[in-house]
C-alpha cells in the first residue's frame, strides 16, 4: 500500500538526518560499493547520500508498488501511455536494433525506422563526401539546424559533446525567434555553401518557422529559384514541409510516437549524423540500446535509471529538496543541463495525475547546472555554504580526449572529487578555526556538510557513452513520472503563453488596443510602443 511506504520513507528520512553521510563510510567499509551501480564501464556512485539499505529498500518497494516495471513494459510494447494525446511513447524504437517488431496499433514499426535511418545515412554520407553537392557542384562546407526546443537542444548537445568525432562539415544551431540569432550565426557564411535544415516535428513553431522563412529569403537573395535545393527537412507533418518547397527527398520523418525531448535518436539527430558520420552515430544508438537492455532487464535494486529515479525521488519528496543540480566536468557536455532542463522540466513539471486529480505529492525539481569547473567559480559558493541544499549531480570521464593535455584532465577530475567530498565533509567550527589568526573569522569559514551528491564515471565521453547516458536520464524521468503517477509525455504547460503571444503580437505591431489587458501588461506594451518611437 503506497501511502504506507511513504509513511515509512518519511520516517526513514528523519532517522537518516541523524547520521552523516560521511560516518555511514566508517560504519559500512562496503558502502562504495553497495551504493553504486555499474553497467560495462559505467557505474553510478550514490553512496554520497543520506540513503541507507532500509530506505533503498522501501523506494524498491514504492517503484513495485507504482507500478514502474509493468509501465516500462508497456512502454517498450508501444502502449499508449500517453493518454492525454493518445499516443504510444516509442523514442527506444528509434534504437532498437535487435531486429525485434514493435507494434504500434498491430503494425510494426521498425521497418519504417530503419528506412528512415537508411536515408539519413545516405544523405549525410552524400553531403559529408560532396557527392550531394550544393547547386554549383561544389560540397557544402556549413549545416545550419533550426529548431527549437527539442528540435535543437539534443542535436546541439550531441554535437558539441562529441565534437572529438566530428569530421563532416561545421554545424550552426539556430533557434532563438530573437533576430540576433540567426543574424549572427548567417554572418560570414557563403549561402553557396551552405545547407539550411529545418527541424520541426509540427513544421507550425512559430519561433522555427520565422527563422525558415528568414534563412529561405537569405538564400534566395544569393541563389535565387534554386534556393530549395540548400534545403532539407526534419518532420512529422510531411504536407506543411512540401508546402514550405521543400524536395521530398529532402524530408526525413518520424512519428506521433516521439516526444519532441525524445527525438535526437532519429530524423532530428540528422544534423548530428552529418557531423560525425552514420557508423559513429550507430555507436550513439547502440550506447542507448545498451541502456534500454539494462533498464528491462535488471533487478530494480540493481537497475541504474531505476536507482537514478529513486534517488531523485528521495531527495524531491522525503528531502523536501526543490531543485537538482547537473554538473558535467566535461566542457562538452556544457549543454547538457540546458538538453536535461527540457527533458526533465517539460516531462515531470506536472500537478494533476493521469486521471486528472491534483498530486498529492511534490513532482519534478528545478533542474539546472553548468559545466565544472566553471561553474565553482560562479555558484558553488550557495552549494557549500547557502541555506538551500542542492543534490549534485556530477559527470566525468576517466580519460580525456587530449592525451597532450593529460594534466588539465587529471586536475579536471582532482576537481570534481574534491567537490562531492567537500560538500560532504563540510568543516566545522573548530576546525575552520584552525585555520585563522582572527577567531571572529572562523564562522565564515564554516562548511555544514552532509550535503548529497551523485557522481556518474565512465571511461571516455564517445558516442556510444553519450548514448548511455542520455538514456540513463530518459528512463530516470520515466521512473520518477510513474512513481508521481503523472504523464511525463505531453507538454500543455507551454500553451498558454504561445497563444497569448499570438494575441498580443498585433498590438505590438500596431502600437495600440492595449485597453483589454491587465494593468501591467498594457503598461509594459505602452512603455516598449513609446521607447520603439
Ligand atoms: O519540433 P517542434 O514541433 O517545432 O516543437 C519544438 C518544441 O516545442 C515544444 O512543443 C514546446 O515548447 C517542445 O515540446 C518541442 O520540443
Amino acid at each position: 500500500m503506497t501511502v504506507w511506504t511513504w509513511t515509512k520513507l518519511a520516517e526513514a528520512g528523519k532517522a537518516a538526518e541523524a547520521t552523516p553521510i560521511l560516518d555511514r563510510f566508517a560504519e559500512n567499509p562496503d558502502r562504495f560499493a553497495e551504493f553504486s551501480v555499474t553497467l560495462d564501464d559505467m557505474t553510478l556512485d550514490f553512496s554520497k547520500t543520506t540513503l541507507d539499505a532500509g530506505a533503498v529498500a522501501l523506494l524498491v518497494e514504492l517503484a513495485e508498488e507504482q507500478g514502474v516495471p509493468e509501465r516500462r513494459d508497456v512502454m517498450f510494447t508501444g502502449g499508449k501511455i500517453n493518454i492525454t494525446e493518445g499516443r504510444a511513447v516509442l523514442h527506444t524504437a528509434l534504437r532498437n536494433r535487435s531486429g525485434k517488431a514493435i507494434l504500434v496499433d498491430g503494425t510494426d514499426v521498425m521497418p519504417e525506422v530503419r528506412e528512415v535511418l537508411d536515408r539519413m545515412a545516405v544523405f549525410a554520407t552524400g553531403i559529408r563526401s560532396g557527392k550531394i553537392a550544393a547547386i554549383d557542384g561544389k560540397p557544402f562546407t556549413d549545416v545550419v539546424n533550426i529548431g527549437i526546443g527539442g528540435s535543437d537542444l539534443g542535436p546541439a548537445m550531441a554535437t558539441l559533446a562529441l565534437a572529438p568525432y566530428h569530421d563532416g562539415p561545421r554545424l550552426h544551431y539556430v533557434s532563438n525567434v530573437d533576430g540576433a540569432d540567426i543574424h549572427d550565426k548567417l554572418l560570414g557564411l557563403d549561402p553557396a555553401r551552405t545547407l539550411v535544415i529545418v527541424a520541426s516535428k509540427t513544421f507550425t513553431t512559430i519561433e522555427t518557422m520565422t527563422n525558415a522563412r528568414t534563412a529561405k529569403a537569405w538564400m534566395e537573395a544569393a541563389l535565387g529559384p534554386d534556393a530549395g535545393k540548400h534545403f532539407a527537412a526534419v518532420s512529422t507533418a510531411l504536407d506543411k514541409t512540401a508546402a514550405f518547397g521543400i524536395d521530398p527527398s529532402r524530408v526525413f520523418g518520424f512519428w506521433d510516437w516521439v516526444g519532441g525531448r525524445y527525438s535526437v535518436w532519429g530524423a532530428i539527430g540528422l544534423p548530428v549524423m552529418i557531423a560525425i558520420g552514420p557508423d559513429d552515430f550507430g555507436e550513439f544508438l547502440d550506447g542507448a540500446q545498451d541502456m534500454d537492455q539494462h533498464f528491462q532487464s535488471a533487478p530494480l535494486a540493481r537497475n541504474m535509471p531505476v536507482l537514478l529515479g529513486l534517488v531523485g525521488i528521495w531527495h524531491r519528496n522525503v528531502m523536501g529538496y526543490q531543485t537538482r543540480a547537473i554538473l558535467p566536468y566535461d566542457q562538452r557536455l556544457s549543454r547538457l543541463p540546458a538538453y536535461l532542463q527540457q527533458l526533465d522540466m517539460e516531462s515531470n513539471g506536472k500537478s494533476v495525475t493521469l486521471d486528472g486529480s491534483p498530486v498529492t505529492t511534490a513532482t519534478g525539481p528545478v533542474v539546472w547546472g553548468e559545466a565544472g569547473t566553471n561553474g565553482q567559480h560562479a555558484f558553488y559558493q550557495l552549494l557549500h555554504q547557502g541555506t538551500n541544499i542542492v543534490p549534485c549531480e556530477f559527470l566525468i570521464a576517466a580519460v580525456g580526449h587530449e592525451p597532450a593535455l593529460e594534466h588539465h584532465h587529471q586536475l579536471l577530475i582532482a576537481n570534481c572529487l574534491a567537490q562531492s567530498e567537500a560538500l560532504m565533509r563540510g568543516r566545522t567550527l573548530a576546525e575552520a578555526g584552525k585555520t585563522v589568526k582572527d577567531p571572529a573569522l572562523a564562522p565564515h569559514k564554516v562548511f555544514p556538510g552532509n550535503r548529497p551528491s551523485t557522481t556518474l564515471v565512465y571511461t571516455e565521453l564517445t558516442p556510444r557513452t553519450l548514448g548511455r547516458i542520455i538514456a540513463l536520464y530518459e528512463h530516470r524521468v520515466f521512473v520518477e513520472g510513474v512513481i508521481w503517477g503523472i504523464n511525463s509525455y505531453d507538454q500543455w504547460g507551454v500553451e498558454l503563453g504561445k497563444e497569448l503571444a499570438t494575441a498580443l503580437l498585433p498590438l505590438v505591431e500596431s502600437g495600440r488596443g492595449f485597453g483589454g489587458k491587465d494593468g501591467s501588461t498594457a503598461g509594459l506594451l505602452q512603455t516598449i510602443t513609446d521607447l520603439r518611437g
